[in-house]
């Protein structure tokens, strides 16, 4: 048998087509111009070029992006003073603050700060507890682009058993609770459970948001589970250990050309969706 590829990169190139087409319809109806703020604080090359891929991303979609780059001193209290602007800007319909932010700056203060309707990325305590509860919020992005994923491959998620490896705000714990909403029955495992190996053996679906390169094994993984790997690392590298596996699961996602490309595909798509919801 030979896996399913979930690709990533071919869904998101033909969901920013249709994303193009329904920006233009939004224009051409009156609506106003779907505009993404950008802050990327500091100086780390790695989230540089993720938000150059955001603002490309906007730009090829018929978007626009405004970009604020802060330095690396920058403190709490400057970030929150910025966020507050973009919230009060009726040019801006979303707001991505780009995570890691430098030590001294308290991150979830500033997340909290981004107004609930420009939350186009998801990481606010209050769009999190919404979204958890089944109401109306926009997703955190990785976790709400491997569910556009999984749907697009009509991936069975309701009954299944989905091992999710790691608990962060942005990725491990919005993740837990999509596919609990799917009606998938969830495990949460982090770096520090200790029968790692055997609840990833028990799993339909293995989710890697762990950040740590190749912790899951792939001898860990049963055949015919549904491989997803949110992890990146030098030398496409995810999270999960893929040696063998195409041959015996049945669906994976590769790394590079996975996951990735569909966590901005989400913020893109839901930056549209703000902006229709003003017009
Ligand atoms: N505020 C946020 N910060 C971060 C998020 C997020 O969703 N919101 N996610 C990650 C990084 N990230 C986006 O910000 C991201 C990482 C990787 C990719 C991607 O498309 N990777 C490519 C490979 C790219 C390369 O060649 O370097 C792939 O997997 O194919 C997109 C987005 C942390 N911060």
């Amino acid at each position: 048998m030979s896996a399913l590829i979930l690709d990533g990169k071919a869904l998101a190139l033909s969901r920013e087509r249709q994303l193009h087409m329904a920006v233009d319809k939004l224009l051409a109806g009156g609506g106003i111009k779907p505009v993404l703020a950008t802050i990327l604080v500091g100086t780390d090359p790695a989230s540089a070029t993720y938000v150059q891929m955001k603002v490309n991303d906007c730009g090829r979609v018929g978007m626009g992006s405004l970009r604020v780059d802060m330095p690396q001193s920058t403190t709490t209290a400057e970030l929150l003073d910025v966020i507050d602007n973009l919230n009060n800007d009726p040019q801006v319909c979303g707001i991505l603050l780009q995570h890691p932010v430098p030590e001294q700056i308290n991150e979830r203060a500033c997340f909290d700060a981004i107004a609930i309707k420009k939350d186009v990325d998801g990481v606010t305590t209050q769009g999190f507890g919404l979204m958890a509860m089944g109401e109306q919020a926009f997703g955190s992005a990785t976790p709400a682009g491997i569910m556009t994923l999984l749907k697009h491959y009509d991936i069975e998620l309701s009954g299944k058993h989905a091992v999710v490896v790691g608990r962060s705000p942005i990725l491990g714990k919005p993740m837990a609770a999509m596919l609990l909403n799917a009606n998938a029955t969830v495990t949460i495992c982090h770096s520090r459970t200790v029968d790692l190996a055997e609840q990833i053996s028990r799993a339909d679906i293995v989710v890697g948001a762990v950040g740590q390169p190749e912790l899951i094994k792939a001898d860990w993984i049963k055949d015919d589970a549904v491989v997803v790997d949110a992890g990146y690392h030098p030398g496409g590298i995810g999270d999960i250990e893929k040696t063998g596996l195409e041959d015996r699961v049945a669906a994976l996602t590769p790394v590079p050309g996975g996951v990735g490309p569909m966590t901005i595909n989400a913020l893109i798509s839901q930056t549209l969706e703000a902006a229709e919801r003003e017009a």
